[in-house]
């Protein structure tokens, strides 16, 4: 496919593209969906979370002693349904979980657009949800800081107590380890986010984190795919510190490689990345950082995870028929080495 045809190609073919975001409360997913709807642009990428299936709502969980983690308490038989309803290019009447009230709003009618993102706890747990996703992104920052994150959240923006979050992640622990966690065996990549080797001031203050980007290997090169980094800006231009690693990891029973970034980049080592990001998409402009500013490890892993995402779109084009699957992503089979908790 020749380059700058990606979005017209999308906007063209029938084909719904679905990208799964797996994780624990407060991990990042609605973040991380965030920034790469911004990078695709808003008009091609609709999203939704699964929380909308679950199968009770609050008081109903309370009375029956389970957590939203439990298979059980979710419909994931309708969400099955609705994801093929959705990428047959059907629209469907959704289920709607009001974290506000806790309570189920009325359903509400939702399109597919041409490539949508479920994000939630359990995208994975089933043999038809993971056929019915094209890419499968894992999210797995590490216990102090997914805990640091997620009381900012919920006594800042929802109003519960330090104490009851604390008290709520506790809780919660052995259904995340037993039914959330082992989906990472069946990601195309996973995220892992660690407080920044240049002290965690740097984080709390500079959004600086350690973040590794694990990935399963591609069996095949792709035409047309270059990503840039451009190391001459980072020796000449950065008076930052920045570290960048590669290792190789075994990430639920297979290996997968392990790009580890931490510190701050000037933008410039990017600027090759985002153009080409921009010229396969037609998104104009793809400006993660002001000219002059430095971006983040977890910019820099956005960035590529969105050309991964291409490359997967632009294969599923022009495989034959029957090919679209990447066998990297169908030989998960639990006992996975995230979820570290
Ligand atoms: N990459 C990041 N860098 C800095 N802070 C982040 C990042 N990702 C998430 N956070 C912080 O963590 C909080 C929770 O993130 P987010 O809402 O994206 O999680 P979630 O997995 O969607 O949670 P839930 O499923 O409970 O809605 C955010 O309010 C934000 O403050
Ligand atoms: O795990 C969760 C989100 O991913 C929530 O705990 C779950 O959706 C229930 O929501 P609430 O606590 O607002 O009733």
């Amino acid at each position: 496919m020749p380059q700058s045809d990606f979005k017209r190609v999308i906007a063209e073919s029938s084909y719904v593209f679905v990208i799964g975001v797996a994780g624990d409360s407060g991990s990042g997913k609605t973040t991380f969906t965030r920034a790469i709807r911004e990078i695709f642009g808003e008009d091609l990428v609709s999203t939704f979370s699964i929380d909308d299936y679950h199968r009770y709502d609050r008081r109903e969980r309370k009375a029956l002693g389970i957590t939203p983690l439990v298979p059980e308490a979710n419909r994931f038989d309708l969400l099955e349904e609705h994801l093929a309803a959705l990428k047959a290019g059907e629209t469907i009447e959704k289920p709607v979980y009001n974290h506000d009230t806790g309570v189920f709003d009325p359903p509400v009618t939702f399109r597919p657009t041409k490539i949508l993102i479920i994000e939630g706890l359990h995208p994975f747990i089933t043999g038809t949800l993971r056929s019915l996703i094209d890419f499968k992104l894992y999210v797995d920052p590490d216990p102090d800081v997914k805990r640091a994150w997620k009381i900012k959240r919920d006594v800042e923006q929802r109003g519960y107590s330090r104490d009851a979050v604390l008290r709520e992640m506790e809780e919660r622990k052995p259904d995340f380890e037993r039914y959330v966690a082992p989906q990472c065996a069946f990601a195309d990549a996973v995220i892992r986010i660690a407080f920044s080797k240049y002290g965690r001031e740097a984080s709390e203050r500079r959004n600086v984190y350690h973040v590794t980007l694990c990935q399963s290997k591609l069996d095949r090169s792709i035409r047309d795919v270059d990503l840039s980094i451009d190391l001459f800006p980072l020796l000449s231009l950065s008076q930052r510190d920045f570290m960048v690693e590669f290792t190789t990891e075994e990430v639920g029973g297979r290996t997968m490689g392990a790009l580890a970034f931490d510190g701050e980049l000037n933008d410039a080592v990017v600027r090759k990345l985002e153009r080409n990001i921009e010229i396969q998409t037609l998104v104009r402009p793809i400006d993660l950082v002001e000219s002059g500013a430095y971006l983040t490890a977890g910019d820099m892993a956005q960035l590529i995870l969105a050309w991964r995402i291409i490359n997967r779109r632009i294969f599923i084009e022009s495989a034959p028929p029957g090919a679209a699957g990447d066998p990297a992503t169908l030989s998960g089979d639990g006992g996975c080495g995230c979820g570290r908790r």
